[in-house]
């Protein structure tokens, strides 16, 4: 997250931390969303290599055992079948990871709400992003969780020439466009929106810019997840 400032802890707590093992340590690579105890969502991009993952709930610091944490293996990973990594403007940057336990919702580990199908939201609707992801361009990873203020940018502007033209399909949201966004590491992460007094998760952070996170008239993509309401209960049973 590029901008914006460290969230109180654990205020976002269907936030999770997808981490992959490298020799007998475990790293950050992406965020996600507790959609249900069993159940994270993610991007697809994130998972679709071959590596042994685990996700952290209830996680703020990285670096510290804060003991609120909840470490979960991964049982399956789906990947929708239309993604293709060589074209994430196609979309489909969606998976679900399926958990080997359920987790104990508490204080700091609660459920996602989720959008009703097909819901689009307005331009310059309220919405933050949230992750451990790079805090500038090229830079380190954020160690606690950040948040930044991402008002939606709707189609019609965000698919305009002067901003990301063609390439932003209708199942995608954008938000922000100026000082902040999001960055590598926050991939997966949720776009949390606020409708009617309540927080949604409208996005999965999906890409930025390749000449810069928070380039101008380049707001960060994210899956929009109310496209995908039918695969994902498809998919969960
Ligand atoms: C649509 C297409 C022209 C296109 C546009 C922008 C990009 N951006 C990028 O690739 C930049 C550079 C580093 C990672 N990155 C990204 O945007 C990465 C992974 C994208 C997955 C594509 N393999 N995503 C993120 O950083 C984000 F925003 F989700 F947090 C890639 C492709």
């Amino acid at each position: 997250v590029v901008g914006g400032e460290v969230a109180q802890p654990n205020s976002w707590p269907w936030q999770i931390s997808l981490q992959y093992k490298s020799g007998s340590a475990y790293y950050h690579t992406c965020g996600g969303s507790l959609i249900r105890r069993g159940w994270v969502m993610t991007a697809a991009h994130c998972v679709d290599s071959q590596r042994t993952w685990r996700v952290v709930l209830g996680e703020h610091n990285l670096n510290t055992n804060e003991g609120k944490e909840q470490i979960m293996t991964v049982n399956k990973v789906y990947i929708h079948n239309l993604w293709n990594s060589n074209s994430v403007a196609a979309g489909y940057d969606i998976a679900l990871l399926r958990l080997d336990t359920e987790a104990s919702l508490n204080s700091v580990v609660q459920l996602a709400a989720l959008p009703p199908s097909g819901q689009i939201l307005p331009n310059n609707n309220p919405c933050y992003i949230t992750g451990w992801g790079r805090t500038s361009t090229g830079g380190p990873l954020s160690n606690s969780l950040k948040q930044a203020w991402l008002p939606s940018v709707d189609h019609q502007t965000c698919s305009s020439s002067s901003w990301w033209g063609s390439t932003i399909k209708t199942t995608m949201v954008c938000a922000g466009g100026a000082a902040n966004s999001g960055c590598n590491g926050d991939s997966g992460g949720p776009l949390n929106c606020q409708v009617n007094g309540q927080y949604y998760v409208h996005g999965i952070a999906s890409f930025v810019s390749s000449a810069g996170c928070n380039a101008t008239r380049k707001p960060t993509v994210f899956t929009r997840v109310s496209a995908y309401i039918s695969w994902m209960n498809g998919v969960m049973g």
